[in-house]
């Protein structure tokens, strides 16, 4: 993971840990963020999601294990690599008493850009988040959807060639949510590289790669489909019958692909199989030999919630020992 494809790698995290007054609150995370990719970073208030991007820009040195970003330590970047970073903080703090165009201008000389730069970089960055029709209004006096966007627009201003979003779309409202995701795809389909933090669990379905964090680990690390497939086990199939079944339906339907059983409800059963598309229609043939007819046959995919407290549940049951939890 370390030395392969580096090309393509802009972020990884190997074998990271932050205490703080010896307490650790980031144990032992690795992960590989590859170029032009959404990296969603989830778990609920307190898991460390902050203190890991706080190393990941530089603000905070690990106790122990190493970071590369753009293949160098962040605190190591120098102008021009810190110049390819936009950091969203989880509170930035805007100027409410200057305009929208005047915090912009604000944020793009920290960036160092060039005055004849500016202009076509503010206004780029403000027509993307559609806020240029608002430039001239205080920040103050815009709603807390604009100001999120106006606070990404000025860690977007330089044109970043990464942005580590710390809690982006929290406490706004869904629609808005949406939206910053809908910028967030248009970012990457740019090629740029997204690592995002996130408490909305339902929103790992944006991301290209997730990291599940819980008390400062990750607990599971893949694409939302395979997480999918790991909470449950594979596939599953869920088939509502025509009337009700005496007796287990485990019993009479069985086929190779089948790895378990469950009963729903009187007339709902759930079929967890490797591989859904395949198996639907064995499934059909098995019942129609069975002279069980169904009133519907379809996949069922858990959303995210479930999909996560599945996860969560299942690293509870194999805890990791004492020594994962100490740095050494
Ligand atoms: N500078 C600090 N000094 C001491 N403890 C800290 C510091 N920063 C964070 N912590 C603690 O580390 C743990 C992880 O906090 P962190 O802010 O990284 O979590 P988070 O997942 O981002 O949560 P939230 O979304 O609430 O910010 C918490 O218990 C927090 O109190």
């Amino acid at each position: 993971m370390w030395e392969e494809h580096q090309d393509d790698i802009a972020i990884v995290a190997k074998n990271v840990w932050k205490e703080f007054d010896g307490t650790p609150v980031v144990k032992n995370v690795s992960f590989t963020v590859s170029q032009g990719e959404i990296f969603g970073f989830i778990g609920p208030s307190g898991s460390g999601k902050t203190t890991m991007v706080r190393m990941l820009v530089g603000y905070y040195l690990p106790t122990k294990g190493d970071i590369r970003v753009l293949g160098m330590p962040p605190n190591k970047l120098g102008r021009k690599g810190r110049r390819r970073l936009g950091y969203l903080p989880q509170s930035f703090v805007l100027y409410p008493n200057l305009s929208v165009m005047e915090n912009m201008r604000f944020a793009a000389s920290l960036y160092g850009l060039l005055p004849i730069q500016r202009r076509k970089y503010i206004r780029n960055t403000l027509e993307f988040l559609e806020l240029w029709p608002h430039r001239k209004k205080l920040a103050d006096d815009l709603s807390g959807g604009m100001q999120r966007r106006l606070e990404l627009a000025a860690a977007l201003v330089h044109n970043p060639d990464i942005l580590f979003a710390d809690e982006p779309t929290a406490g706004i409202d869904p629609i808005l949510r949406e939206h910053i995701w809908e910028g967030f795809r248009q970012l990457k389909g740019e090629g740029k590289t997204l690592f995002v933090t996130t408490q909305y669990v339902t929103e790992a379905e944006y991301c290209d790669h997730v990291a599940l964090m819980s008390n400062g680990q990750i607990v599971a690390y893949d694409t939302p489909e395979n997480l999918r497939r790991t909470a449950i086990g594979g596939d599953a199939i869920d088939v509502e019958l025509e009337g009700v079944i005496q007796g287990d339906l485990a019993d009479v339907i069985q086929f190779e692909e089948l790895k378990r059983v469950e009963k729903l409800s009187d007339n709902t059963w759930r079929f967890y199989v490797n591989n859904a598309s395949s198996s639907a229609q064995v499934l059909v043939t098995c019942l129609n030999s069975c002279d069980i007819s169904a009133r519907s046959i379809k996949e069922y995919r858990p959303n995210f919630d479930e999909v996560f407290v599945r996860l969560l549940q299942g690293r509870e049951k194999t805890a990791p020992s004492e020594s994962d939890s100490t740095p050494h």
